[in-house]
């Protein structure tokens, strides 16, 4: 990838009723990028620096180093306790509530290191939602899972506006519309998975991390969240883990690609991952020779 152009711009972020809002001056640094294909101009809105994570003694990620693209959908692939998903968890410090895990490094987001002293951890989840493995809505309304996490942060919205909008970006609207106050536990498991998003992307979030969405799915709700993934990279920068290496080459523009010992091995547009990486380690796990 070619550095073309940065450019500096600041985003003070207003306090006023918001308790999310830290107060934080936030110098946002945007690389402008041409992708490998030279067809495509990006901006990086995610960067890690040297990351290492540590669950007591063992070392789960080694000196992790990529520029995730804005609006685009970037995969990440690999064996089973490869990293991924610690990961993904180093972007919205969501480790941070692991006691055994320690991570070192810098981790960027709009060019602030999410790991700076005067970032609060919990206004960085507003702006970076996060979406697991299993469909876990609350034993509430279809309403209320969508505007809790609005409401725990104490931010004071148009309600019926957020719900309807939230709930038609994550393609679920037409199916729930006339049941807002029935509860989301009574949804298939791909509509209380299509509720999962509604929910993480009502705080309008910057970037969206999936864990796995769609394992716990039939191939027919798999199919309609990669599709809704596909919606939702227009307005989101959307990173997803994946164990399915067919899913993540029809979804993804970039695909990172670690393997055991916790090592990015390659990352780049995906297609030049399937079709012709770099390294044959990754052809091997690619081709199925291993992992
Ligand atoms: N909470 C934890 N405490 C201790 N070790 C952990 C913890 N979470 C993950 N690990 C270890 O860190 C390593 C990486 O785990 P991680 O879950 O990030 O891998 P992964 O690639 O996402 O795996 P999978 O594909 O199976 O979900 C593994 O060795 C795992 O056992």
């Amino acid at each position: 990838m070619t550095t073309e152009d940065t450019t500096t711009e600041t985003v003070a972020e207003e306090s006023s009723n918001d308790p999310t809002n830290d107060d934080m001056l936030i110098q946002t640094d945007v690389s402008e990028s041409v992708s490998a294909s030279g067809t495509e101009s990006t901006r990086t809105i995610v960067e890690s620096r040297n990351v290492n994570v540590w669950y007591d003694d063992d070392q789960a990620l080694q000196d992790i180093s990529m520029e995730i693209p804005e609006n685009q959908v970037t995969a990440m692939i690999g064996p089973s306790g490869c990293g991924k998903s610690t990961f993904l968890r180093c972007i919205n410090r969501m480790n941070d509530l692991i006691d055994a895990a320690r991570v070192e490094g810098e981790l960027y987001l709009g060019g602030k290191n999410v790991y700076d002293a005067d970032v609060d951890p919990v206004a960085l989840r507003r702006r970076v939602g996060m979406v697991f493995q299993k469909p876990n809505p609350f034993p509430k309304s279809i309403r209320e899972n969508v505007l809790y996490g609005l409401k725990v942060q104490g931010i004071e919205v148009d309600e019926d506006e957020i719900v309807e909008q939230s709930l038609r970006r994550a393609a679920l609207w037409d199916e729930v519309k006339d049941r807002l106050d029935e509860s989301g536990l009574e949804l298939s498991g791909g509509q209380q998975q299509r509720l999962c998003i509604a929910r993480a992307i009502a705080p309008d979030p910057e970037v969206l991390l999936m864990d796995e969405p769609a394992s716990a799915l039939d191939p027919i709700a798999t199919s309609q969240i990669e599709d809704l993934i596909d919606d939702l990279a227009e307005q989101y920068t959307v990173v997803i883990v994946t164990h399915n290496m067919q899913q993540a080459a029809r979804i993804s523009d970039k695909t990172a690609v670690f393997l055991t010992g916790g090592e990015l091995v390659e990352f780049d547009d995906t297609q030049k991952i399937f079709e012709n990486p770099e390294s044959d380690r990754v052809e091997d796990y690619i081709t199925g020779k291993f992992g």
